[in-house]
Parts: structure tokens; sequence; C-alpha cells
């Protein structure tokens, strides 16, 4: 195992360790490649602990993550009140403000984020930055309605302030590329002094008629854990305090 992949589930088993409880019933599954590990540590909870509950996704790769792993599917109509939902990030700066939407999956992430009593962030130590767009520059992830597109894009470069915004296209399809909403994903990057304060743009962005959402997500987290490459793992709160902690068992 490479150690990005040792410290993504360093992450996300020290997390579930500690914030998945045996009260709780309805869990939130984020998406991304850190998540399969937040999955593999609540399985080894075991059979008893898992019973009676239910598992909300993000979008089709937890969906079928849950499925897969056998436990019970839900969604968040059903179950808008979440007791713990945990996620991957992008970039996550030193107030737990964080970038999402890499996967494209940032509007049900939000969702599932805002539904949850907590909100929980795991990620390998290139994602742990002082400021939003430091190692992740390709932009802000939005998710636009598609017909659209071109006057949000054309919003982004002449008002907001993003000249090189682009729509995101798919690798392995001609065209753009399409969520599990149907919508497209425009990526944004913006100058350092717009991140230092990223409520204020994810807010501007917002109000763009088109956007359905962005993945600027200002404050939701209560903790982010980072996997180290030396086997420990970083804890930010929401506080800003920052705890070390070594590896579980
Ligand atoms: O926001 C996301 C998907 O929309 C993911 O959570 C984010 O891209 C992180 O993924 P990974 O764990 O693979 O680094």
């Amino acid at each position: 195992m490479s150690n990005i992949e040792a410290s993504k589930k360093l992450a996300a088993y020290t997390a579930v360790d500690r914030h998945v409880k045996p009260e709780h019933r309805i869990i939130g599954i984020g998406s991304g490649s850190t998540v399969p590990y937040v999955v593999e540590r609540i399985v080894q909870q075991g059979e008893e602990a898992n019973k009676g509950r239910v598992f909300i996704p993000t979008g089709f790769q937890s969906k079928e993550l849950i499925v897969s792993s056998k436990l019970a599917l839900g969604d968040v109509d059903e179950y808008p009140t979440i007791d713990v939902t945990l996620d991957g990030a992008d970039e996550v700066d030193y107030q737990l403000n964080c970038v999402k939407g890499g996967g494209a999956c940032h509007l049900r992430e939000k969702v599932l984020a805002e539904a949850a009593n907590t909100f929980i962030l795991v990620a390998d130590y290139r994602k742990n930055v002082q400021y939003l767009g430091t190692n992740f520059v390709q932009g802000v992830p939005i998710e636009v309605v598609p017909f659209a597109y071109a006057k949000v894009l054309q919003n982004l470069h002449h008002i907001l302030g993003s000249p090189n915004a682009v729509l995101r296209m798919a690798v392995k399809k001609a065209g753009p590329v399409v969520t599990d909403n149907g919508n497209f994903i425009i990526d944004a990057p913006f100058p350092r002094e717009k991140m230092l304060d990223p409520y204020i743009i994810m807010a501007q962005i917002k109000m763009l008629t088109g956007v359905v959402e962005v993945g600027l997500f200002c404050r939701m987290a209560k903790a982010a854990y980072f996997g180290n490459e030396d086997g420990t793992v970083t804890v930010r709160w929401d506080d800003e305090k920052v705890e070390q902690v070594a590896a579980p068992e």
C-alpha cells in the first residue's frame, strides 16, 4: 500500500473509531477514494453494531459501497436528520473550510453534511493546508444546470474574477462530465485573496442563477482527520485546536 493510501486509511479508521458510536443509527457516507476505508472500519464494528443502522449515500459510488458491504441503504428524503456524516475533501483550511466536488458529488455531499448532527472530514496529509487553493489548483467545483453553463461561465469570467473557469470535460466519454443529478460541473480557480474567507465568494457564486451548488463547505465540519506519512493522524477541530494522535491498532 502506498504512503498516500495508508494515510487515507489511517484518517478514516481513526475518525470512525471516535465518531461512529454504538447509539448512532443514521449514518451519512460520502464519496471519493478515502471513504471506502470509512465503510471498511464501520463493517469491522460487527453485525450486531450495524443491525438497525441505516446508511445514506452521497451518490452512485457510495450507494454501491453501502450495498456491496451488505449495510442497509436509505435516503435523505426518508431520513432528513443524520447522526453523523463522514466524507472526504479535496482540501481543508485551518478554519475547516473545505473544497469538495473533485468527484462531482458535492450537491448531495452538502445536503448530507447539513443534515448531520456531526460532520467529519477524512483525508490524507496533502489536503491539510492553511488556505484553499494551495495544492488543489483546478478550482472550485460548481454544479450548474446544463442550459445555463455558458451564462454562468461568463459571470465567473467577467464578474466574479475567475477568468480561467472551465467546463469539466469527461475522460472516457465525449463531452462534459454529467453529475448523478444530470447537471454539468464548472471548475473555477480564484486568486488567493478570495480564498482567505471563502464564505464570501461561495455566497456570490451561489447567487448566480443556474448554479445548483458550490463545492465550498464553509465551517460545516466538527473535525477533520488527516493521515500522515509517519503513521500519526492530525486532527483539526472547529475551534481551531490541533491534535496529534497515534494510529489505531
Ligand atoms: O468531494 C468529493 C467528491 O465530490 C470527495 O470527497 C473528494 O474529491 C475527496 O476524494 P478523495 O478521498 O478521493 O481524495
